[in-house]
């Protein structure tokens, strides 16, 4: 699912996401804040997904990280080992960590009442990339196509449909002032 960051495009989320099979869920591993949106103004668009639907959690560009954890140890005269300089207190990191995207996995899962045992491992749905250098994204795609080609095959053989049926469509009844009935 694209991550529709800009607000203007935010209604749109739920309609991209309607019988989705899978959904990607991007952050920023450099923004923090990406992450929290995550959960905060996307995962509800994901209601209109199929109830079985996969979830992978994206954490992008890092690229930028590896460099800017570079710059930065450079800048202060630290080791680039020890971002703390070997101090007893190592320096927090303002990137997002792997942890805290299989945190997120995890409270989705309860968030959609998913049994985890039923589902993927979080360690298996949470990937970092970069779509720079092309980093884990062969990986991410491979993975999660793997996992939903059966799902789609399955539901095939069940009968299920593939498409949503608007043929019987009825638009609602307009009353005098303009309004659905
Ligand atoms: N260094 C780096 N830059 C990236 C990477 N992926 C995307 N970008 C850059 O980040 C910017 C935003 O990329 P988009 O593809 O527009 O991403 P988006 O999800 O549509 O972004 P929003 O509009 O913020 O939601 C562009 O300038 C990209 O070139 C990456 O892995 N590494």
């Amino acid at each position: 699912m694209p991550k529709n960051g800009r607000e203007q495009f935010h209604g749109l989320g739920s309609m991209y996401c309607r019988g989705a099979t899978a959904i990607i869920l991007t952050y920023d591993v450099n923004l923090p804040q990406s992450l929290v949106e995550l959960e905060d103004r996307f995962l509800g668009l994901t209601d209109t997904a199929s109830t079985d639907c996969l979830f992978a959690i994206v954490g992008n560009k890092v690229d930028l990280r590896e460099k800017g954890a570079v710059e930065s140890q450079e800048k202060e005269g630290c080791s680039p080992v020890l971002a703390g300089g070997g101090s007893a207190s190592p320096k927090v990191p303002k990137q997002v960590q792997p942890e805290d995207a299989v945190a997120l996995y995890k409270k989705i899962l309860k968030y959609k009442m998913l049994d985890e045992k039923d589902m993927p491992a979080a360690e298996q749905m949470c990937f970092e990339t970069s779509a720079k250098s092309g980093h884990n994204v062969d990986l991410l795609f491979e993975t999660l196509f793997d996992m939903v080609v059966p799902m789609i095959l399955r539901q095939r053989a069940q009968g299920l449909p593939q498409t949503v049926d608007i043929s019987n469509y009825k638009p609602p009844k307009r009353t005098k002032s303009g309004c659905c009935a």
